[in-house]
């Protein structure tokens, strides 16, 4: 999602089916308007403070960082190679600091959780802006996904990641191995290394990798599994991975999801005698 000045050109595009909602059409004009105002907002944020904290936290002398390992709801710090997903060899070359919607934020740094506390509240309402997009997109009602037990009281998880190390994946060595998000959908905010790379068909064998163009100033929007679910497949969840290529490489992914307590069911507009749900 690119952040222009001109809200004509602001733009989502669903980079795993190649689905383009066109922001012209004028349904989805405020909604526009809006996710625009709230991505306004998160660049000062980002720009401003979360970047520098980043680098400062992976900065700090390993005993520093592991004064914050993460706890038993894994919040905190996880060190290099110890993240492993399925169908890997050795885990990811990246460590991260993760920060769940429980429990206090550790003070690691002057200003750390004031930071993250606010990072957190406005990239949930970028986040709520893109759901307001999405809904009119799939023709439920703008609201549809504000609903108390959906994003009305959301489940939304943050990672701050520090990548390091050459890839090479026929060793299956990776920054972060193949994997697509099991969530709604996550926010990155990545800076101007392009390690990360898509699959836009995650069916077809062999795979073909493409990398994601940074763009100054924009997030990156994965759609998550359960987006898929809900819609029956019309929005493909995004199938990533990260390529280390020797720079330090740092990212913030900001998952969400909605409550324990949504049931998650095919929307009725994404199903039809001939569309079942699947
Ligand atoms: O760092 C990135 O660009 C991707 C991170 C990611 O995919 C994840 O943490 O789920
Ligand atoms: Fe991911």
């Amino acid at each position: 999602m690119e952040n222009k000045t001109n809200q004509e050109e602001v733009s989502i595009i669903n980079v795993s089916s190649l689905t383009c909602i066109d922001l012209a059409n004028s349904n989805l004009h405020q909604s526009a308007a809006s996710l625009k105002q709230a991505c306004m907002s998160r660049l000062w944020i980002f720009l401003c403070h979360k970047s520098w904290y980043n680098k400062k936290f992976f900065a700090l002398p390993l005993e520093e960082k592991m004064k914050a390992l993460r706890n038993e709801k894994h919040q905190g710090y996880s060190s290099v190679l110890s993240h492993i997903s399925d169908n890997q060899i050795h885990g990811d070359y990246k460590e991260s600091y993760f920060i769940g919607i429980e429990g206090s934020i550790d003070d690691v740094l002057p200003g750390w959780r004031e930071t993250m506390e606010k990072y957190h509240q406005e990239a949930l309402r970028v986040c709520k802006a893109i759901a307001r997009v999405l809904a009119l997109a799939l023709n439920v009602d703008e609201d549809y996904f504000d609903k108390p037990e959906m994003l009305g009281n959301p489940l939304v998880f943050m990672r701050l990641i520090h990548y390091e190390g050459i890839s090479d994946p026929s060793k299956g060595i990776y920054g972060c191995g193949p994997h697509s998000d099991f969530g709604m959908m996550t926010l990155l905010a990545t800076d101007n290394v392009m390690d990360l790379q898509i699959c836009k068909d995650k069916d077809m064998e062999p795979r073909k990798w493409e990398y994601v163009p940074s763009i100054k100033d924009a997030y990156i929007v994965n759609i998550g599994d359960l987006l898929e679910r809900w819609s029956n497949g019309i929005f493909k969840s995004t199938l990533h991975r990260v390529l280390g290529n020797g720079q330090d490489r740092y990212s913030i992914p900001f998952f969400v999801e909605p409550s324990h307590d949504c049931l998650v069911e095919c929307l009725p507009t994404c199903q039809s005698e001939n569309i079942p749900p699947k």
